[in-house]
């Protein structure tokens, strides 16, 4: 029978069935300071040895400070976490990448970097934003505590197969349009929850053009859209990336893996239970209007009226979003004066992210009523933007230049906005208090996120085009 890409991951990873539930194996756990802490209690205090150390890998990223390298920065509550993950992984033999260290970053960046993520894999981390990885055509979730304490102890993890979602992106995407426009605009589509239950595998023309980077892009925010993860079939963009990275196989080994890779695509005819289908030409620059990642219009569009929606549920939200955002129905965004501006994330802070910015950073300055700042999402990134110059483009537009870590996105460190503030964010969540409490976020891919800095209010970034 036709089987699709995640048929075919799922089946090959399925150990044993237990009930209506399968037990499936974990080729590779990622692990940062937020969601070990207990997992790691846990075992300790059953006396029990991590299974496959070599198959997990810990970074710092959430509770770090990205102005300073020392681990108090935050206060002793977020040193003591650092601390705890730090002996954790010394303790239990696991690789960790403190900080400081020359390949640290955010989990869902460094990860990839390093080659540790492989088409066909079974990839989980204690962090919602794992499906990031499912961009190498990898099957890839976030799991909860409880569940990084039983993938640490058995390598394994029980699960329910998920429903299939085909997200499919056709034609050629316009100039000025990004990955991060193309998601965004993908749950403006299908909703917050459109995807609740599912795996989504994207597909179309549109999205076979995309590089490794932008892909990451996509399927992050697959977790946005409800979905349990995202998946891209992989393909020469994703041999090409993976080729020499520390650790993807070996010269010896290369060809061997591209051939098995290369059977990792939805058959012809392989099922779907829902399918969904965007055209590229459609997508205009993206901006969240509202408190959930679904309540986003084009840039040039009037902010909706709660009776511009048929369901009562989505007029009530967009009522209270609208509130909460300080908007009122037919407002032009360009209208709306931003006071910050996020450029980073594990969304959006790659180096094409950076490059992007950067291509917009160099036209201008940032204005005065606006506080910005770049963070680059790992060490290895920092390293590549400050030998192309990106740094100094950046800082001499008046932007911030920032260690690698997570910062803004969430206020779990020494990065949060008070209640009042406006910021144009590259991350991935835009609910009440997400970057502080009163804060309201809007999301926009990084390029839109440089065009508010520089105009102090939203800004088509098709008018900078050089
Ligand atoms: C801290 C962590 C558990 C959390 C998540 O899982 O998503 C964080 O990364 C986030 O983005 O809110
Ligand atoms: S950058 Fe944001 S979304 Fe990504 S892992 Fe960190 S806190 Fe979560």
């Amino acid at each position: 029978m036709a089987q699709t890409l995640y048929d075919k991951v799922w089946q090959a990873h399925v150990v044993d069935q237990i009930g209506d539930d399968n037990l499936i194996y974990i080729d590779r756990h990622l692990i940062h300071e937020v969601t070990s802490p207990q997992a790691f209690a846990g075992l300790n205090e059953k006396n029990r040895k991590v299974r496959r150390p070599d198959r997990t890998f810990a970074t710092m990223d959430h509770s770090i400070s990205t102005r300073s390298l020392a681990l108090d920065a935050c206060g002793p509550q977020n040193a003591l976490q650092l601390q705890t993950l730090a002996q954790n992984c010394e303790e239990h033999g696991i690789k960790l990448y403190p900080v400081g260290h020359r390949k640290q970053g955010i989990v869902h960046v460094m990860g990839p970097e390093l080659g540790l993520i492989q088409p066909g894999m079974t990839v989980v981390c204690g962090d919602s934003h794992t499906a990031t990885h499912g961009a190498f055509g990898a099957l890839a979730f976030g799991i909860g505590t409880s569940q990084v304490e039983h993938v640490l102890a058995t390598q394994t993890l029980k699960q329910s197969k998920a429903k299939s979602m085909l997200v499919q992106v056709n034609g050629t995407l316009p100039t000025g349009i990004t990955a991060k426009d193309i998601i965004l605009a993908i749950i403006g589509e299908i909703g917050h929850g459109g995807a609740t239950g599912h795996v989504i595998e994207y597909a179309g023309e549109a999205i076979r053009a995309l590089s490794m980077e932008e892909r990451m892009t996509i399927c992050n925010m697959s977790i946005e859209a409800g979905a349990k993860a995202g998946l891209i079939a992989p393909d020469e963009t994703t041999f090409a990336y993976l080729q020499g990275r520390e650790f993807a196989p070996s010269e010896a080994h290369w060809d061997a893996a591209v051939a098995s890779w290369k059977a990792l695509h939805s058959d012809a005819g392989a099922q779907f239970d829902t399918i969904v289908t965007l055209q590229a030409e459609d997508i205009a620059p993206q901006v969240t209007w509202g408190t959930n990642p679904g309540q986003v219009i084009g840039v040039n569009a009037p902010v909706p009226s709660p009776d511009d929606f048929q369901d009562p549920i989505e007029q009530e939200s967009a009522r209270k979003a609208l509130a909460y955002m300080g908007l009122s129905a037919g407002q032009k965004l360009a209208d709306v004066a931003v006071s910050h501006v996020f450029i980073g994330s594990c969304t959006n802070s790659r180096i094409e992210d950076l490059r992007a910015a950067a291509s917009i950073a160099r036209q201008g300055k940032v204005s005065k009523s606006v506080t910005a700042m770049v963070v680059p999402g790992s060490a290895a990134v920092k390293r590549q933007a400050e030998a192309e110059g990106l740094d100094t483009i950046f800082t001499e537009a008046g932007f911030e230049w920032r260690l690698p870590g997570c910062s803004m996105c969430l206020g779990m460190n020494d990065d949060i906005l008070t209640a009042g503030d406006r910021c144009a964010s590259t991350s991935n969540r835009n609910f009440e208090g997400r970057q502080g409490r009163g804060a309201r976020t809007h999301l926009v891919s990084p390029a839109m996120a440089v065009a508010a800095a520089l105009r102090g209010h939203f800004a088509d970034v098709r008018e900078f085009q050089e």
